[in-house]
């Protein structure tokens, strides 16, 4: 459904993708990566908003560069900041949109894509009404009323409470059980980890690595420690011990053995003259993975990547 074949963007001497080949096909795949690492070019360049520098990509057999609007006839994308207008009800929106896409006939493929998305009880009541899970739900409708066989989609759940982002995980579960491939960027690692049935990982314009989830943590299969102390480590850690990162205060590490490592380290810490706030063992999470590949250690980057989730949040 997706391919891509050497697929690069340059802005001038930066190279925003950098020569990207992969091919994904009845999935949910999920490109995770940190702030200006190139996923909204690849998802610019795969909806054929951008053109590519070098290298092609193919949607449903179409060359986004020689076939864009056979392309965008077999696709959809929903970003970040979509515009359902408040003023209309939520059927008014997408048979809006069934009308732009110019398809037959608009309110029937209207009522199935609200039905599609547990709309249809709140079909005819104004959008301003709508909380924020029903108003993403109902971009999700406006996106499927043409039918399309690969959806894109930019931070879906972005803002949503934790019952608003499972339901419209459940919905695009839902969407890929009934054979549509879904692109979708996020920076919520737990739920690439629960959703996505593989990952890309991007940094700097660089796919680093593409697999499941399950592979990816079992590739960091030791234990993670953590460490909160406001005090600065000066001193080599010991041998069998990996240094992570540190994101604030708190110091990650990955070791063979978690309760032993806490041990040998907090004596460590104690001989350095470190006072401990906490200690805590835990397997691996996805958002492990991505900070031992991505490598935040360096404690800018690690402050604004803490800054921007926490903005995300409030939004
Ligand atoms: N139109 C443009 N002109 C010049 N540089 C650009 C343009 N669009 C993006 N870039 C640069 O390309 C790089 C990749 O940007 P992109 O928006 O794709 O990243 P991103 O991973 O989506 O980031 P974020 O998570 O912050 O949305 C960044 O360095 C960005 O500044």
């Amino acid at each position: 459904m997706i391919e891509t074949f050497g697929l690069t963007k340059r802005f001038g001497s930066l190279t925003a993708v950098d020569d990207l080949t992969t091919r994904i096909d009845g999935e949910i795949f999920g490109l995770l990566g940190p702030n200006g690492s190139g996923k909204t070019t690849t998802v610019k360049m795969l909806t054929t908003l951008l053109t590519p520098t070098a290298g092609d990509a193919h949607i449903c057999g179409y060359s986004v560069r020689e076939h864009p609007r056979d392309v965008r006839e077999h696709i959809s994308y929903v970003p970040q900041d979509m515009a359902v207008d408040p003023k209309l009800t939520g059927r008014e929106n997408v048979v809006f949109f069934g009308k732009l896409y110019g398809i037959p006939r608009p309110r029937d493929a209207a009522e199935e894509a609200l039905a599609r998305m547990g709309l249809l009880e709140r079909a005819d009541d104004l959008v301003r009404t709508y909380s924020g899970g029903m108003r993403r739900r109902l971009e999700l409708a406006q996106a499927l009323v043409h039918d399309p066989s690969v959806l894109f989609l930019d931070e879906p759940t972005i803002g949503l409470d934790v019952a608003g982002r499972r339901k419209i995980w459940e919905h695009i579960i839902g969407l890929k059980e009934r054979g549509m491939t879904v692109f979708v960027t996020t920076h919520y690692m737990d739920e690439a980890d629960h959703a996505c049935d593989r990952v890309g990982i991007i940094d700097r314009g660089k796919v680093i690595v593409t697999e499941t989830p399950g592979m990816l943590k079992a590739s960091v299969c030791r234990d993670i420690v953590l460490i909160r102390s406001d005090d600065r480590f000066k001193g080599t850690f010991p041998e069998g011990v990996t240094f992570l990162g540190r994101t604030g205060n708190e110091l990650r590490f990955e070791v063979e053995d978690g309760d032993e490592a806490v041990l040998v380290l907090s004596r460590l810490f104690a001989e350095n003259g470190m006072d401990i706030r906490s200690v805590s063992v835990r397997k691996p999470t996805l958002d492990d993975v991505f900070l031992s590949l991505v490598g935040e250690q360096d404690e800018q980057t690690a402050f604004d990547l803490t800054r921007f989730r926490t903005m995300l949040r409030r939004r």
